[in-house]
């Protein structure tokens, strides 16, 4: 049999809050397993007294509604019925709910990976998001890799999301008239200047970005070329060119950015003056709504005002599909104004490349640990990203130190960890993305080991009681979820909200999102945990519960008696049952 809880909002209800449950060794919901494989939860006394609670709002049966089973929503879903990945699939079939991966993977998108086969074998291994660094590359080569993204979601049924990521008004070095890179040797002398070079570019020039640049450095400054890779001094300015002499040699890379140290202390004048969205972020910013991209990441955030300002453009731009707004954490104004920035934003960034010319790279660890929980805390995906396994770029395996570091975010739960230089224009994106994903199965599975004796630490409720129902709905089923150590969590949503607040607790169980449109399927795929899926829905609990099951069950993704959690944003129900 199975059980369900319902909630139905009356026009002025009582707030109510769940009972604390205590820890998961104290078995609170004994099962029962019945003759025909199915379970039923027996209610405890504390339970009860929480559906006592909620009883004024329950139907009169306490079990599914009254919906018109049939009546299908208007969206076809093809002759499967059913839309996920051939990858996803097999994971299931092969290593069962417990070793989904819940850590999401995105990749940047370069030279190195914008083939059609490239992009696929990064499919393949496990890419949720491809991320176009629009820094990099015309609008044209971008389009050319959206086609190809969205060509294999259509073909081979994959749900990649597209993040396009502004170049911000930063300033920064030209291409390098046409070379991949150019190499500093230490000591040798450089001239950065705002002077476009012909090519061949005359040996050991820079050009820069930014017409200002000759005024506003000081002998004796520090430059600092991509976050720190490269260092510079300034000895001479000449016009409006500016002589550096080499002090940490490296390789310098097209478009990288210029950071400015004086005396211990980031010169940021410059940067506050420019806005944080460019003209040119604009253009490309039209380009993403067009091409349709599923997130903007906008650089070097300084504040909520410009999120504020480019969500309504968004909307008003968007005709209806949404796209969500990514902040990048990578400035010392966006620490300053953390909480407001995550708060206004869809998700957040730890952008540890810039962030670490900006603020002394020993603080990074920190500030990353900070932007992950406060992001876990208001509910909102947060990626980790840069450098994460930066010696792939050029070798096969990873450092022990680059397999931490992926290892602690993996165990911080952010929702999603990046690749950049690695599958752009390393020599083994495949590799890297490999790596990732093992390191981030093994350390989940070892952590949930770890932390399986713990009490669950369940998210806050909100103060606005239209959100505290389904807050409330979701930590219970999580909580059911742990206790029961079920295998899976349902979640049918329309929005994707629901699903959001079921990661956000962070369950044991993988959480299958169901969802209606291939839009919100893609954005669910950057949330840790979910693993979403395109259905069209009944009104009815039940109906879809069977339909999903018999879907399922049809392709071997699941099998009678696996214990399912399932709640939903129609109905507001919790129902816990076997697979028939
Ligand atoms: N579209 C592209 N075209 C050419 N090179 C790219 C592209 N995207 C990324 N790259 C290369 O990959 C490197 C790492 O990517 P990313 O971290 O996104 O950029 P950056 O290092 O400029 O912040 C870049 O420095 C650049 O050399
Ligand atoms: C992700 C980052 O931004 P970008 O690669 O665009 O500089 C970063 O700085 O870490
Ligand atoms: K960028
Ligand atoms: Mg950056």
């Amino acid at each position: 049999m199975s059980q369900s809880l319902q909630f139905i909002t009356p026009s002025r209800a009582p707030y109510f809050t769940l009972p604390k449950f205590p820890r998961r060794s104290c078995t609170l919901f004994p099962v029962i397993n019945l003759p025909n494989t199915k379970r039923s939860i027996t209610i405890t006394p504390s339970l009860s007294s929480f559906l006592h609670a909620t009883s004024s709002r329950s139907l009169p049966s306490g079990n599914s509604q009254t919906g018109a089973a049939g009546v299908v929503s208007a969206l076809s879903v093809g002759a499967t019925g059913i839309e996920v990945d051939a990858v996803t699939e097999a994971e299931l079939k092969e290593n069962g709910f417990r070793s989904t991966r819940r850590t999401k993977l995105i990749c940047t998108i370069g030279p190195a990976t914008c083939g059609f086969e490239q992009l696929e074998a990064l499919a393949v291994g496990g890419m949720n998001v491809a991320r176009i660094n629009m820094c990099h590359g015309s609008r044209e080569w971008h389009q050319t890799v959206i086609e190809r993204v969205r060509r294999l979601n259509d073909e081979k049924g994959f749900a990649v999301a597209i993040m396009m990521d502004t170049e911000g008004s930063e300033i920064h070095m030209g291409d390098l008239g046409g070379a991949a890179s150019a190499k500093t040797e230490d000591g040798e002398i450089w001239t950065f200047s705002v002077r476009a070079f012909g090519t061949p570019r005359p040996e050991r020039t820079i050009n820069v970005n930014y017409d200002g640049f000759a005024e506003d450095v000081k002998v004796g400054d520090e430059l600092l070329v991509d976050g720190g890779m490269v260092r510079f001094e300034v000895t001479e300015k000449i016009g409006p060119d500016v002589k550096c002499r080499c002090t940490d040699p490296g390789l310098l890379l097209p478009q990288a950015n210029l950071t400015l140290w004086r005396n211990g202390s980031l010169v940021s004048e410059r940067n506050a003056m420019l806005p944080t969205i460019s003209s040119k972020d604009w253009l490309d910013i039209d380009f993403g709504i067009a091409e349709g991209v599923d997130f903007i990441a906008i650089s070097f955030v300084k504040s909520a005002e410009v999120i504020n300002h480019l969500k309504s453009y968004i909307a008003a731009r968007a005709c209806g599909s949404e796209i969500a707004v990514i902040a990048k954490m990578e400035s010392v104004d966006s620490l300053k104004n953390l909480e407001e920035i995550i708060q206004a934003s869809d998700g957040a960034m730890v952008a540890r490349g810039d962030l670490g010319a900006q603020i002394p790279l020993e603080q990074v660890p920190s500030a990353q640990q900070n932007i992950v929980q406060l992001c876990r805390q208001l509910n909102k995906p947060v990626i980790v990203a840069s450098q994460l396994l930066e010696s792939m770029i050029e070798y096969p395996t990873p450092t022990r130190a680059e397999v931490a570091d992926v290892s602690e975010a993996v165990r911080q739960q952010a929702d999603a960890l990046m690749l950049s230089g690695e599958s752009a224009m390393g020599q083994y994106p495949e590799k890297a993305l490999a790596v990732l994903r093992s390191v981030t199965v093994r350390i989940e599975k070892w952590w949930r080991e770890e932390k399986c004796h713990e009490a669950m630490e369940l998210p806050d409720v909100g103060t606005l009681f239209a959100d505290s129902i389904s807050e409330e709905i979701c930590n219970s089923a999580a909580k059911i979820a742990n206790n029961l150590e079920a295998d899976a969590l349902f979640v049918y949503t329309k929005t994707g909200h629901m699903a959001s607040l079921l990661s956000q607790c962070r369950p044991d169980c993988p959480i299958f999102a169901f969802t209606t449109t291939t839009s919100v399927r893609r954005r669910l795929n950057l949330q840790w945990g979910l693993i979403p899926f395109r259905l069209s829905f009944y009104d009815d609990m039940d109906a879809n519960l069977n339909k999903t099951f018999s879907l399922l069950k049809a392709r071997g993704m699941i099998k009678s008696g696996d214990l399912v959690i399932a709640v939903s944003d129609m109905l507001q129900s919790i129902k816990v049952m076997n697979v028939p």
